[in-house]
């Protein structure tokens, strides 16, 4: 879908892009990254809306430098800042955006009204855009970026200012632009824990140079670490310590502290490190030996933002200085075993 080889982008103060060579399939693409990270420009170059200062890059397999026309017909742009008339109605706007691509009035008044239900947007897209929520706004900015059918669509941190339940919302809404009609998403943020759901596949760049592409799978892998959680009894009031007490007596390593009492329901979920299927068995004979109830026994996942967290500050310098190291997982640490915290982590903040 997309492909660029050692793209450059330099304004006179700062190096936004720094020789970006990247691969991007279809599916839903996240590209994240700090503020200043690059990628709005690196959309803007996409598009053929501005001009890299060198390298090359392809978007459908047109070349942005010589097809932008092209690729901004068969590709659908929501751009991060509120760009909305107050004056007009979301229908009017996205009509009008319709018509823009290339739309027949009649095609134009059917594909909007289709697109705004399917954004959300019902009786409220005959008021004045003025009036409306941020929310709202995301989704009639998604709306015309989706209007005229395109392949593929670019989104520009279309969870910004949004709050826990919007963004949810949204995320949703961008999964099923891929899995209802099959439009391929590139879509920014510098939350990469939101990304971690919505995602297959994750570009991760900072000071515009490559930090990593790997699909959400394999930023997710599992780790193997055990997480126990069971119900207590009247022979043991405190399930989790009768449990605790006798894998220890039988020799399994168990991570407590910190990343026990970082989880939601702290107390009440064991973290072990899983041996091999022996200590499945071992588990499951002993919780009922203890007469305890299981209620789960699962094997804990990486978080993409577990990735970064064990990063050197350094490596989130200033755009243009220099492109930091590869981070390497953090393996099966306690704070890897442990799930994200209730808010995503941020790029920015590590
Ligand atoms: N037109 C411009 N002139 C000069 N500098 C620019 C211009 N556009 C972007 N920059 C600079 O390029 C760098 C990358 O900006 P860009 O907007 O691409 O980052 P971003 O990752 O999209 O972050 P944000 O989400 O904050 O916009 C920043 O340092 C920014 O200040």
């Amino acid at each position: 879908m997309i492909a660029t080889e050692s793209l450059s982008k330099r304004y006179p103060k700062v190096t936004a892009l720094d020789r970006l060579t990247v691969e991007v399939g279809p599916g839903v693409t996240g590209l994240v990254g700090s503020n200043g990270a690059g990628k709005s420009t690196l959309i803007k170059i996409l598009l053929g809306l501005s001009p890299a200062t060198e390298g090359r890059a392809a978007v459908l397999g047109l070349d942005v430098a010589s097809q932008g026309g092209e690729i901004r017909r068969r590709v659908g742009y929501m751009p991060e800042h509120d760009c909305l008339p107050p004056d007009v109605s979301a229908t009017e706007f996205v009509v009008h955006m319709a018509r823009m691509a290339g739309l027949p009035a009649t095609a134009a008044r059917e594909r909007t009204a289709d697109t705004l239900r399917h954004v959300g947007l019902y009786e409220e897209r005959y008021r004045p855009m003025g009036g409306y929520s941020t929310g709202m706004k995301q989704r009639v900015k998604l709306a015309q970026a989706l209007v005229h059918d395109p392949e593929l669509v670019f989104l520009d941190e279309p969870t910004n200012g949004l709050d826990p339940v919007g963004r949810d919302d949204m995320l949703g809404l961008i999964r099923r632009v891929h899995a209802d009609f099959g439009i391929s998403v590139l879509v920014t943020s510098h939350l990469l824990g939101e990304l971690e759901r919505t995602c297959d596949h994750v570009v991760v760049i900072d000071g515009g140079t490559l930090l990593r592409s790997s699909s959400t799978s394999d930023f997710t892998q599992t780790t193997t670490t055990l997480a126990v959680e069971v119900t207590d009894s009247d022979a043991h009031p405190d399930g989790t310590t009768a449990l605790r007490e006798a894998l220890t007596a039988a020799g399994v390593a168990l991570d407590k502290g910190p990343a026990e009492q970082g989880l939601p329901g702290a107390g009440h979920i064991l973290l072990l490190e899983a041996a091999g299927e022996q200590t499945y068995d071992l588990v499951r004979d002993t919780v009922a030996d203890l007469g305890l109830g299981l209620v789960r026994m699962e094997q804990r996942r990486h978080h993409i933002a577990e990735v970064f967290r064990s990063e050197a500050p350094a490596t989130t310098g200033a755009p243009g200085h220099g492109a930091p190291a590869l981070p390497q997982p953090t393996g099966s640490s306690p704070s890897a075993a442990a799930p994200a915290g209730p808010s995503p982590q941020e790029v920015r903040n590590r």
